[in-house]
């Protein structure tokens, strides 16, 4: 039996110029820059231009970058409309999913590979009014426009919930956009990267990335995290709770990583961004869940939390509802997939691993005509 890497994990599939996730140092870095310090001190919008352009943006460059974001910030017509006719039943990422290819089909360029920059811009730029829209739509609310006095994390929230968040709230949903954005390898993004080198245009691979995210062992899992604070109900029952769920061999959501095994770089960050939201809607219970959690998991196993574990109630304590907590992750990481569409495009192998084949021997259809085959000439020189 070949040597298989299951889940490729160990593997390493090309080289990347975006971001370093080093588990070793617990760090982070995107274009050399410590994701911590950029959470802090950046908008959301600089950090993509960060990640596209491989240098934050200059304050003019920042300037038009915003101005530019806002003329593209509104929700196109007939996305809206494709969004109206789906059942509010619809999960929120399939909902997602979709208005992203009405997008696609929207776009004359789409097949222009050279326009992948500017297709990246526009995904960036009306993510939010997508995202804000669903959030709405499900509760059968109307689409709030846009406001041009304010940047891309307020305009976000004002979209979400037609008022003006408190700058709190707006700062830290900014740092979780921040630290959302990108982390090299992950499924979602190697789906982006696998899909890109088949010469696909960029909305298949940002649908193919979405549809990635969607499970639980990946972004779902923020959605997952509530779920699993809701089951807990209060941070006296979170031991019992774990105790239980281990005994079920069910994996807690919000814990552990395939690269991290000593804590995720980005938990410190949002964590304090939390910490900063139960402050100021005063609700001490959800971080006494979170804490009651991570001990009681940490008295059995040395599993960590992920990002998804602080920022899943920090979604909620923000007041959106849990099944839109993994959009909001798409709205971030669009600009990390797209800044590996356009690095895989421009040093492109198409992406064809092996397999090794375990099914049944070679056998023939009862009854075939051997005579009556095709002669075959063709020379086998790699067999999978
Ligand atoms: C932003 C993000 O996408 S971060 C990831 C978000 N996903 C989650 O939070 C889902 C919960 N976590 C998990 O399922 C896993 O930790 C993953 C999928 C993230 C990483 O998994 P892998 O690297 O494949 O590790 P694997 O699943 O093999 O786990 C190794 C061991 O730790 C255990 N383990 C890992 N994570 C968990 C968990 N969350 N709960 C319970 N046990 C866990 C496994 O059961 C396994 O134990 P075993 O060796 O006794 O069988
Ligand atoms: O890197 C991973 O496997 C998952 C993750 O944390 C991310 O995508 O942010």
């Amino acid at each position: 039996m070949a040597d298989i890497k299951k889940g490729l994990a160990g593997v390493i599939a090309d080289t990347t110029e975006i971001s370093k996730v080093n588990p070793d140092t617990n760090s982070l870095l995107y274009r050399g820059y410590p994701v911590q310090e950029l959470a802090l001190t950046q908008p959301f919008e600089a950090v993509a231009h960060l990640l596209w352009h491989g240098d934050l943006p200059t304050d003019e460059q920042l300037a038009a970058l915003r101005a530019k974001e806002r003329e593209h910030r509104a929700l196109p017509e007939n996305v809206k409309k494709v969004m109206d006719a789906l059942p509010t039943t619809a999960h929120p990422m399939d909902v997602v999913r979709t208005a992203v290819s009405i997008v696609g089909a929207n776009d004359p360029t789409t097949e222009d590979a050279s326009a992948d920059l500017e297709k990246a811009f526009r995904l960036f730029a009306v993510l939010p009014a997508i995202v804000s829209y669903e959030q709405r739509r499900r509760n059968g609310q109307e689409l709030v426009e846009p406001r041009d006095d304010l940047d891309y994390a307020a305009n976000f929230l004002w979209m979400s919930f037609g008022e003006e968040a408190d700058p709190v709230v707006v700062e830290a949903f900014n740092q979780s956009m921040v630290l959302y954005a990108e982390h090299s390898f992950n499924a979602s993004t190697f789906t982006a990267r696998v899909i890109t080198s088949t010469l696909a245009d960029l909305y298949s691979a940002v649908t193919g990335a979405i549809g990635a995210l969607k499970g639980h062992l990946h972004g779902g899992a923020n959605e997952a995290v509530m779920q699993v604070f809701e089951e807990v109900g209060s941070a006296d029952r979170a031991d019992a709770w774990l105790q239980s769920a281990l005994d079920e061999k069910r994996k807690i959501m919000g814990f552990g990583h395939r690269v991290y095994k000593n804590g995720d770089s980005r938990v410190p960050t949002m964590r304090a961004a939390l910490e900063r939201l139960v402050e100021h809607y005063d609700r001490p219970d959800m971080l006494e869940i979170y804490r009651a959690l991570e001990q009681a998991m940490a008295d059995r196993k040395p599993i960590k939390p992920n990002l998804d574990f602080p920022s899943g109630p920090a979604y909620a304590l923000i007041g959106f509802d849990v099944p839109i907590f993994t959009p909001l992750f798409v709205a971030a990481r669009v600009t990390g997939w797209t800044a590996h569409i356009i690095e895989q495009r421009a040093n492109n192998a198409l992406i064809r691993p092996l397999s090794e084949y375990v099914g049944v021997d070679e056998r023939h259809v009862p009854g075939i005509d051997a005579e009556a085959l095709p002669e075959d000439t063709s020379t086998i020189e790699e067999t999978e």
